[in-house]
């Protein structure tokens, strides 16, 4: 970090900051139903159709006519299918003569092939008729702007007519990996070297929330390389990220880049981990620089870039559930900064318990080991063993123990 406490902000205000000054450019497009799960919808839709068409019967049975009722049971020996009665099972369209639907559980076939109702069979004139619109009708609301379409909106939208809609384009995210020391997936690392794993991660996550991810190649700790791939990420991306060189060392050229480049600029974040975050608005964009270390990158993730995606599609961020649990180890804190802490649960008893992870566990055990997560406030000056807090779940609870 660059010391000055002036440019530092909580993550509320950074992402605040950065919706304000944004110049969004959201852009629209029309695309076919097949392809709509996970986009987000640009306009209310409505329903081009009335479903059913014409009334259908509710479950399977015979559609018959009532005038043959009136006097009781009738005499079924002369009945021919077709003319007395029809075949309609649930769902089926069937000849206007008839207005009534019954079961198939109060009729049966002698074995002559005659039509016979059960005995505590009572005949209700109207009985089974699922009347035409009952499913959808014409100009209905079927999902409202601003909509994340989901599996279950799809058969809604095909009843009501819509093979076609308008979508929020995916916002265009470009991420340029920095470092001299990274080289690329699947590569042996020599000595100084470091694998540029981030981008992965980066990328599924911007799929996930429904932003269309494009990862630069690894650019060198050279200012001047530096700026050109930032320049060129500027002219195509709606939000950039540069990933690595944010904190204070030798070659940690990013920050200072940005602060030269950008109309509104802040560095550092009071929240650990991932202190040193820098964000700015150049050319009305958002660029943020997210640390290197890929826990901190997550978390940068987590709180801004998911933020800045789901601003831009007009959608609220996705808040995780949460539920209590007992700590088993104390938690030191600083109280002027937010701390993330992470844990693994275990169940006793019914009841859960919080097993912080070490800032000092491995990159698999810190990344893929926590079940829940606290992000302890400002003011808050450390939590005693045995507390009850309140963790969000990163995990299903089908995977707690
Ligand atoms: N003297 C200080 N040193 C550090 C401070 C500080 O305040 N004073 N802050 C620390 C904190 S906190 C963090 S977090 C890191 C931030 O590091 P940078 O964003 O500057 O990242 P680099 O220095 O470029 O790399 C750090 C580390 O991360 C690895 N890395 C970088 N990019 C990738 C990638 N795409 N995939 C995987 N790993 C990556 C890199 O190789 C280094 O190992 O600074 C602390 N230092
Ligand atoms: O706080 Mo850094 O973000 O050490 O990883």
């Amino acid at each position: 970090m660059n010391g000055n406490e002036d440019l530092t902000v909580t993550r509320d205000e950074a992402v605040a900051l950065l919706k304000k000054e944004w110049t969004v450019n959201r852009e629209t497009k029309w695309i076919s139903l097949r392809e709509a799960a996970g986009r987000v919808t640009a306009k209310p839709v409505f329903s081009v159709n009335s479903m059913p068409v014409c009334r259908t019967s509710q479950f399977d049975g015979i559609a018959v006519k009532s005038e043959n009722f009136i006097d009781g049971v009738p005499d079924t020996s002369g009945w021919v299918k077709g003319a007395d009665y029809a075949q309609a099972d649930t769902g089926d369209d069937f000849p206007d003569e008839f207005d009534t639907i019954i079961a198939v559980e109060d009729i049966y076939y002698d074995k002559g092939g005659k039509l016979c109702f059960s005995d505590d069979f009572v005949f209700e004139k109207g009985d089974g008729i699922r009347k035409a619109g009952t499913a959808v009708e014409e100009n209905d609301l079927l999902v409202d702007a601003h909509t994340r379409l989901t599996a279950v909106h799809l058969p809604v939208l095909a009843l009501g007519g819509i093979y076609q809609l308008e979508v929020i384009k995916k916002p265009k995210v470009v991420y340029i990996p920095t470092g001299s020391e990274l080289i690329n997936v699947g590569i042996k690392p020599e000595r100084g070297q470091n694998i540029e794993a981030n981008g992965l991660m980066v990328s599924e996550f911007l799929k996930q929330w429904g932003a269309e991810p494009s990862c630069y190649p690894i650019i060198k700790d050279k200012p001047a390389e530096l700026e050109q791939a930032l320049d060129s990420a500027l002219n195509v991306a709606d939000i950039v990220l540069i990933n690595g060189g944010s904190s204070k060392g030798a070659e940690d050229f990013n920050a200072t880049l940005l602060q030269r480049k950008a109309a509104v600029y802040r560095h550092g974040i009071k929240a650990i981990p991932g202190k040193p975050v820098a964000i700015a608005i150049i050319g009305g964009k958002p660029v943020v620089n997210l640390p290197g270390p890929t826990l901190a990158t997550f978390l940068a993730l987590d709180w801004c870039v998911s933020g800045l995606v789901h601003h831009y599609l007009g959608l609220n961020m996705p808040v995780r559930p949460k539920m209590k649990a007992t700590l088993e180890k104390a938690l030191e804190k600083r109280p002027d900064y937010e701390m993330f802490y992470r844990f693994v649960l275990t169940e006793k008893n019914g009841r859960y318990y919080a097993g912080p992870i070490g800032r000092d566990k491995s990159v698999p055990y810190a990344l893929l080991k926590a079940d829940a997560m606290l992000i302890a406030p400002i003011g808050a000056s450390g939590y005693a063993a045995g507390e009850e807090i309140e963790v969000e779940l990163l995990c299903g609870l089908e995977n707690l123990q």
